[in-house]
């Protein structure tokens, strides 16, 4: 079947090549190149596409697909990919396996990388090879069914047996069930389990073992071992997120990673040189969550934006044809926003990737310095990513209108995926708070006169303001989220400050001050979020790519102010304040002749998106009646439910 002309229309009205636009989304001509020839690969081996609608299918089913595909990519995984390449390997993920999760996710994203990050060489020789040939599978145990934030109070032990030099596992208590780990329930063969280090009653707090759960040959779980999957979840339903349980279970010393922390034969213990750096796992995993997150906006804006374009309803001055729903205001509104957010974060991701790559050479070689920095960056932006990403996919599907809310259209199972980040890698408002304290840090620090010792990141903290001049562009509406970012940290400092001059303990004080330390560090995050994409935008070769990045910037640019307006009424009147609504209203205008080109830019698959509404050729309408009909609903016409129940009761009725 042909294209949809009215995305023939859209496409050709388009400024761009989208494949230059996808080459600055992805970082490098090579890379999206790359992704656009592992898509092709892909689509010809039939036995990568879903066996029927994921949609339709249940529980054990979808997770019984996923496992069917990861065995069928064991024996492409080499011919499709360069195997050292992470970001190939996250697109053949996507690609095959989709975003409901399967039993290699933490496998790669977690087990992996803690490894990596925590295990001494003879260690890796042991186990990393292992774990990258998937000869074993593993997963993540940290938090407990009373425990996941605060890891300080976790209860599962490790108590060193000084006579056999064996660490023995135990969960005391029901709340000290391993609860949530993804994989853990009926897939991963071993784990890397925090657990609390006890040397002779001494409890040195949480630390990483590697520890095996099941037989190899007979997946058994061994003695000493309760383990099972934690039941149906919101969405993610293609993963087996398990709970685990240890009695008396014994591992060998060598089996507590030891690149940092180490436990000699005689129990004695050495320290690691920063205190948090077992918490490697985490930022590695947050490090990532703006790209990742970025793509779940992606995916639902492109469902969104190409069925706008397709779907006609209503008039505007032309009364002969209904007008394509993507020409009204609102829905550019509801819409464009979000897919200027959606480049923002995959730039930020970028960014971060790097910093963390960075951070662990650094750490490799004795140097922790910037662990604080980049705990509390990759802190605030995976809260302000993750609710951002939600508040934009749960437009895309409302802008859908009635097929935005079938599962036809798979956002509502975006949705449910990507929603998760804003709990798991440490709950939103409590990252924030992390980030708080670091910008109290850097407040006390003006306040202690030592303004020159502020990173680049919170140098604005110490700037005096300066008169704005809207008109000059992206760098002046910086300048006013310097302001409203920099003013909030401020009130909220001294508010906790105050307090905790009044008499109050530091935690009290904290407490009563938290929603305000938690808007400044969205503040922050949002102001590191546009610069980042400014500075991105200004390095741009390709002059018409860079030309509607600059509009798309725009959007970005008086949305984001608009929408913090509250924080700004100090600093901008209300004229000027109309000025950038103004400005919004047009940027939304010169954006849409863009509009479609600025998602295919992404390009995401037919195959990786699984959504009727989005499809790339536009024809909608008699794929959703297919889709409908294929439900197994109508597999019958007449359920055994109505014979059973219906018919009888109105039989009833009728005497
Ligand atoms: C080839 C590769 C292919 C890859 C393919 C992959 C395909 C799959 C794709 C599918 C995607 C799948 C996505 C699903 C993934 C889901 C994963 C979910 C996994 C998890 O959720 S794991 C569990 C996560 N848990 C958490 O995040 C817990 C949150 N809690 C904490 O982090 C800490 O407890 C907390 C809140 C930081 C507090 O810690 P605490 O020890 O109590 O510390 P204090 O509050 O007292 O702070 C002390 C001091 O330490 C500093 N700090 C804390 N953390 C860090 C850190 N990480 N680094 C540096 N510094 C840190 C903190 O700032 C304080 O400093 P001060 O100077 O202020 O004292
Ligand atoms: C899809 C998914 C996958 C997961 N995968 C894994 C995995 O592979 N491995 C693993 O170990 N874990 C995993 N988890 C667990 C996850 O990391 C935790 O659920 C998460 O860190 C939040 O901890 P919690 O459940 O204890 O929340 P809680 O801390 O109980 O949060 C409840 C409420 O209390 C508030 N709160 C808690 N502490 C504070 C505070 N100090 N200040 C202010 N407010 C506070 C929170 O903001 C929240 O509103 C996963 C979770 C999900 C949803």
């Amino acid at each position: 079947m042909s294209e949809n002309p009215d995305l023939t229309n859209e496409r050709a009205s388009g400024t761009f090549e989208t494949n230059a636009m996808a080459a600055v989304i992805y970082g490098s001509e090579k890379f999206a190149q790359r992704r656009r020839e592992i898509t092709e690969a892909i689509s010809k081996i039939p036995e990568f596409q879903d066996s029927h609608p994921l949609v339709f299918m249940s529980r054990e089913e979808k997770i019984s697909e996923a496992c069917r595909k990861l065995a069928v990519l064991s024996n492409y995984w080499n011919s499709l990919i360069d195997t050292s390449d992470e970001e190939e390997a996250l697109h053949l993920y996507r690609e095959v396996l989709g975003l409901e999760g399967h039993p290699l996710a933490l496998h790669e994203t977690m087990f992996i990388p803690s490894l990596i990050a925590q295990a001494s060489d003879e260690q890796q020789e042991k186990w990393l090879g292992r774990a990258q040939r998937r000869e074993i599978i593993g997963c993540y145990a940290q938090t407990e069914m009373g425990h996941g934030t605060n890891l300080r109070a976790l209860e599962t032990t490790a108590t060193f047996d000084i006579s056999t030099r064996e660490f023995i596992l135990n969960s005391p208590t029901i709340t000290s069930l391993k609860w949530w780990p993804g994989a853990l329930g009926k897939s991963a063969n071993w784990s890397i389990v925090i657990a609390n280090l006890i040397i002779k009653e001494h409890n040195y707090g949480p630390h990483p073992f590697m520890v095996q759960l099941r037989d190899e040959k007979s997946h058994e779980p061994l003695p000493g071992i309760t383990v099972g999957d934690i039941g149906p979840k919101m969405a993610f339903n293609g993963a087996d997120n398990g709970f685990l349980g240890f009695k008396n279970y014994r591992i060998p010393r060598e089996n507590m990673l030891m690149r940092h922390s180490k436990v000699t034969s005689d129990g004695s213990y050495i320290k690691p040189p920063h205190a948090k750096i077992g918490y490697s796992s985490m930022v590695k995993v947050r490090s990532r969550m703006a790209m990742d997150q970025g793509l779940f906006l992606a995916s639902a804006l492109v469902i969104a934006v190409r069925y706008s374009a397709v779907r006609r309803q209503g008039y505007l001055e032309d009364k002969s044809r209904e007008v394509k729903v993507l020409d009204y205001q609102t829905q550019q509104h509801r819409l464009f926003p979000s897919i200027a957010r959606a480049y923002a974060f995959i730039f930020c991701g970028f960014e971060t990737i790097r910093l963390y790559d960075q951070l662990l050479i650094d750490v490799q070689n004795g140097n922790t310095s910037g662990m604080a920095d980049l705990h509390a960056l990759t802190s605030g932006l995976k809260s302000v990513v993750t609710y951002q990403t939600g508040e934009g996919i749960e437009q895309a599907r409302m802008a859908c209108g009635g097929h935005g809310y079938s599962m036809a259209s798979y956002i509502s199972e975006i949705y449910g995926v990507a929603i998760g980040g804003c709990t798991y890698e440490g709950e939103n408002m409590v990252m924030l708070l992390q980030l708080a304290r670091y910008l109290v840090k850097s407040i006390e620090m003006i306040q202690n006169g030592k303004s020159r010792e502020l990173g680049p990141m919170v140098a604005y903290l110490a700037e005096n303001e300066s008169e704005i001049d809207l008109n000059l562009g992206p760098n002046e509406y910086l300048k006013v989220f310097e302001y409203a970012a920099r003013n909030q940290t401020w009130r909220a400092t001294e508010k906790f400050q105050k307090l905790r001059n009044s008499g109050m303990s530091n935690e009290e004080a904290w407490n009563q001050a938290s929603v305000e330390l938690t808007r400044a560090s969205r503040l922050h995050t949002r102001l590191y979020i546009m610069s980042t994409f400014i500075n991105h935008v200004g390095s741009i070769v390709d002059q018409k790519v860079k030309g509607v990045l600059i509009d798309l910037l725009n959007v970005h640019v008086t949305y984001e102010v608009m929408d913090i307006g509250i924080y700004v009424q100090g600093l901008l009147s209300s004229n000027q304040m109309d000025l950038i609504r103004n400005q919004l209203y047009v940027s939304l205008e010169t954006i849409r002749p863009n509009a479609v080109s600025l998602v295919d830019s992404f390009q995401i698959s037919d195959m990786q998106l699984r959504s009727v509404l989005g499809r790339r050729d536009g024809n909608v309408y008699e794929n959703l009646f297919k889709w409908a009909k294929s439900s197994p609903l109508n597999k019958t016409d007449v359920l055994p439910s109505v014979t059973q129940y219906l018919k009888p009761m109105m039989e009833k009725s009728k005497l």
